[in-house]
């Protein structure tokens, strides 16, 4: 059994859970937590504000500084949210840190629609939802991860992903 400490991803469309159950994960796992909303270069966010949707380029440098992080958690552990929507863009997380695990939050347009809708003071417009869904690429059977339904509490999905973690 590999007992290093968990490196995880909780990924997911806009409004999906993953900065909530991403902080509830690593503080249940004892391990630092970083919100990738945090490392887009501000002209990302002020594209999203203006309700345009990032492009792969813009996506570009930003994956890259997400994977820089997991590399450098690599030895003490951490949970990084990160919509990481495409299969490409998990991919340039693999290659910074092979064994990032992946826990995708993954539901209905309608209940994710209503909690980002209900979410005070965020950047991202409700009007951008459609376009994540638009490119969003579930996990295949051979990457690393797991689904969790976000049709639950906070608590029972936090539980789903640390018996997944526990159990690699
Ligand atoms: N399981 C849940 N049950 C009810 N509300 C939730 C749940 N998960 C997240 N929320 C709420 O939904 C909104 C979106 O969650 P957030 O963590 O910001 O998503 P993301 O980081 O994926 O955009 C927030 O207001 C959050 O409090
Ligand atoms: O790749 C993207 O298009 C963005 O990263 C996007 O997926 C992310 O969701 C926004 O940064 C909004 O932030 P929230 O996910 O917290 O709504």
């Amino acid at each position: 059994m590999n007992r290093s400490a968990p490196l995880v991803v909780v990924m997911g469309v806009s409004g999906s859970g993953k900065s909530t159950v991403g902080a509830a994960l690593a503080q249940r796992l004892g391990v630092p937590f970083a919100d990738a909303d945090d490392l887009h270069p501000a002209a990302n966010i002020a594209k999203m504000t203006a309700g345009h949707a990032l492009d792969d380029t813009d996506r570009g440098p930003w994956l890259e500084a997400i994977g820089t992080w997991l590399a450098d958690h690599d030895g003490r552990g951490g949970v990084m949210s990160c919509s990481a929507l495409k299969r490409s863009y998990r991919s340039v997380l693999h290659r910074h840190a092979p064994r990032t695990e992946f826990i995708h939050l993954a539901g209905s347009r309608e209940v994710i629609a209503r909690r980002q809708a209900s979410r005070p003071g965020h950047f991202m417009p409700a009007s951008l939802l459609d376009s994540q869904f638009a490119i969003l690429e579930p996990l295949a059977p051979e990457e690393h991860g797991v689904e969790v339904d976000v049709d639950q509490s906070v608590d029972a999905m936090v539980d789903e992903a640390a018996a997944y973690v526990a159990g690699r």
